[in-house]
């Protein structure tokens, strides 16, 4: 398979396969006559201790050209599936873009190899590659989204077939209608640049979405009826899981289908990539409710502003949005725990800025706090169609809390306004710089199945696009780390008390010795 890429690696020995590659067809090819290189400490020393679970992830070492078994520079590719690993014969051929006009006045149409990278684990650089695994007139894509909405799934939807017609000349995409139960219903939507020229323009999901219902076998099996061979699916951590098992089925039945994912989540906690696409719009939008929460606590006495963000398991919306905005006092997040009474409380916080400023603002994640409130209401553990579990309002129940303490504990009028602006914040249309992100991740993902790449899902990883097996951004989930740097920034900027005692804050820096693996990664030109 490397030889579809054209690598200077393929010729320069610098990629070698692992053991379990040598299995995998065409793709070991490339390596025909070089040693097994990997050493009996790969996985502790090239992975941090992180083991790999699926053949998708197995790591393919790197030496330096000299080709010295014995030398080990640290050096490490999690590559992702290929259509050539159990599809040995299969024919390649140009990749038409070699004939765009666009593409004529780039100077370096494909990725190529980046000599001297730094140590880590690297991931396959997104991009064209030489030759491509399909004639543009025999491909047959589809789209699914999944999920909650974000800001951007119709910026994606729009560039997938925009990148494919106008850059590979496939004119035969579907739209698959209503996440993956769609795939089951008779009917899909015919998708034509023309047809998605302006979706963009609108928030939500051109093709609909849906949780639950997610059956492999049944998606593979209409899959193989509808002649598709090319599927991309947007969608979150939960759509990303089912990604993998159609990939799996698909490999397993031997099929031709190139399976794309790309990750949307407006809660931004998708492991491994740097960003997820839609969250810089959420936080720009959730400004104007943290401006409106201000402005009315500011024009009354003793105002107390609340305003609850997106953030199931993960705070960063709020994070985010307390730092851009200069007008929020305390930012609670799911990460970390706080309390309300006694000294180094939230009460006593809310106090001292009322008697300071005359009004404080309140932002809170809506996963904040969850356990405090089922305490407190013994409510059933309700959850939603895909298994996700359904929050508690955390801001009606802070609103209430703040309001007893006051009238009936400290005596003290106080006004609150609690401000929920969850769903206008996720249904709007991205912003610019989200628009442009959702390209790249649409394109990355069309050139990736072009290429004859399946079972990963795209995204930036140290600021470089990526192909990533599936499974890596689907066994983690991102939360704030709270020994990170942006929270001690947060902290500095609001003065808020950090609700945490010493011996808490060490046992956290245990647990969140991940993020030194995320630090390490890095996407990488082969
Ligand atoms: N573990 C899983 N395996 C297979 N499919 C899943 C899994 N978790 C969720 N899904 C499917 O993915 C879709 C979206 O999942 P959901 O959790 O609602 O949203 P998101 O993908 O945004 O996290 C649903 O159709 C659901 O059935
Ligand atoms: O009401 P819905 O549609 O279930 O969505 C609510 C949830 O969706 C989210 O925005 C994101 O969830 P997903 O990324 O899993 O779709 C959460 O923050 C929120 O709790
Ligand atoms: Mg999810």
């Amino acid at each position: 398979m490397e030889s579809a890429i054209s690598s200077p690696l393929s010729t320069s020995s610098h990629l070698l396969p692992s053991p379990s590659r040598s299995s995998l067809g065409s793709r070991s090819q490339s390596f025909p006559s070089l040693p097994n290189l990997r050493c009996p400490s790969f996985k502790s020393r090239c992975f941090l201790g992180i083991p790999f679970r699926s053949r998708q992830t197995q790591p393919i070492r790197c030496q330096s050209s000299n080709q010295q078994p014995a030398k080990d520079d640290g050096f490490v590719i999690e590559d992702v599936p290929h259509l050539t690993d159990f599809l040995s014969n299969l024919p390649s051929y140009p990749n038409p873009l070699k004939q765009s006009q666009a593409y004529a006045v780039v100077k370096q149409t494909f990725v190529v190899v980046q000599k001297d990278d730094p140590r880590g684990v690297h991931f396959r650089r997104a991009g064209p590659r030489e030759k491509v695994y399909f004639k543009s007139d025999e491909v047959r894509a589809c789209i699914v989204t999944c999920g909650g909405l974000c800001p951007g799934i119709n910026t994606v939807i729009r560039e997938i077939v925009c990148g494919l017609n106008y850059m590979y000349g496939v004119e035969d995409i579907l739209g698959i209608e209503g996440g993956y139960r769609g795939f089951y219903s008779k009917n899909t939507l015919r998708l034509t640049p023309k047809v998605v020229n302006d979706i963009h323009k609108r928030g939500g999901t051109f093709l609909r979405t849906s949780r639950g219902g997610h059956d492999t076998n049944k998606i593979v099996d209409n899959i193989q009826d509808r002649g598709i061979n090319q599927v991309y699916i947007i969608g979150g951590d939960g759509t990303q899981k089912g990604a993998a098992l159609i990939y799996k089925e698909v490999e397993k039945r031997g099929l031709q289908v190139a399976v794309a994912g790309i990750p949307k989540t407006i809660d931004n906690d998708i492991a491994v990539i740097d960003k997820s696409f839609g969250f810089d719009t959420a936080v720009e939008e959730a400004q104007r409710a943290i401006n409106a929460a201000h402005v009315e606590v500011e024009s009354v006495e003793n105002g107390v502003g609340i305003v609850k963000l997106m953030g199931r398991y993960s705070g960063f919306i709020a994070l985010y949005a307390t730092l851009a905005s200069r007008d929020v006092d305390c930012c609670l997040v799911p990460e970390s725990p706080f309390y309300l009474e006694g000294r180094g409380g939230l009460f006593e916080f809310v106090e001292e800025r009322l008697k300071e400023n005359g009004h404080v603002v309140i932002v809170l994640a809506e996963g904040a706090g969850q356990e405090y409130i089922a305490q407190e209401m013994q409510a059933v553990d309700g959850k939603d169609a895909s298994g996700n579990k359904l929050l508690l309002d955390v801001g009606l129940w802070l609103t209430e809390k703040i309001k007893d303490h006051f009238t009936k504990v400290q005596k003290m009028a106080i006004n609150t306004k609690y401000i929920d602006p969850t769903y206008m914040i996720r249904a709007i249309p991205s912003n610019a710089s989200d628009n442009i992100y959702c390209t790249l991740l649409a394109q990355s993902a069309v050139h990736g199945a072009m290429a004859g790449f399946s079972g990963f899902t795209v995204g930036p990883v140290n600021s470089r696009h990526a192909y990533i097996p599936i499974s890596r951004v689907t066994e983690t989930q991102n939360t704030v780390n709270l020994t990170d740097r942006m929270w001690a920034r947060l902290l500095a900027s609001t003065n808020q008390p950090s609700f945490l005692e010493g011996n808490e804050l060490h046992e956290r820096v245990d647990k969140e010795d991940v993020d030194v693996i995320n630090h390490n990664m890095r996407a990488t030109s082969i």
